[in-house]
């Protein structure tokens, strides 16, 4: 995976979606790219964790959880079974927990912060919705590049060719 979020917005400027500087990488990938799933929810990971269980074919989940500091929507086994299932990595608008264990996995994880609460599981929110993260809009479909230096949005693969 050789391109750079830095790159990609000199070649395509404000044609991207940039997300504001408030993530953290928390996986054993800081670079990483898809196409964009996304779930809109708060306090309550029931989506993050079937949708996760899903095969993950390469693509990247979205997770508009509100900013939510309170509890943690990814721990280390709804991200080993992402591992297991191939997705190339979560981007969380909300917190994780399990942060070493995350760390040391094969996948890339963007969150704000981690924190040992866990979340509710009451099977609220929505998927495949438009979302708004850190001022940046994501459309699922969208592809999605993440890595030392931010999170990009484009409405096409710009490294497909
Ligand atoms: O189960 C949860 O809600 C989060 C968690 O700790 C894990 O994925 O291991």
């Amino acid at each position: 995976m050789d391109f750079k979020t830095a790159d990609l917005y000199d070649r395509e400027g404000d044609a991207l979606q940039v997300c504001d500087p408030v993530f953290q990488d928390f996986g054993g990938h800081s670079r990483f790219s898809g196409e964009a799933v996304t779930v809109k929810c708060f306090e309550d990971n029931s989506l993050v964790k079937s949708t996760l269980a899903e095969p993950g074919e390469g693509r990247v989940l979205v997770v508009d959880a509100g900013g939510s500091l309170r509890c943690a929507m990814l721990g280390d086994l709804i991200a080993a079974r992402a591992v297991e299932q191939g997705w190339a990595g979560v981007v969380i608008h909300g917190c994780v927990r399990d942060r070493v264990e995350l760390a040391a996995m094969a996948i890339g994880i963007k969150a704000l912060a981690s924190t040992p609460r866990k979340s509710h599981r009451r099977g609220e929110g929505q998927r495949d919705i438009p979302i708004h993260i850190a001022g940046a809009r994501v459309n699922p479909g969208d592809h999605i590049y993440c890595d030392e230096d931010g999170v990009v949005i484009a409405e096409r693969s710009l490294t497909d060719g």
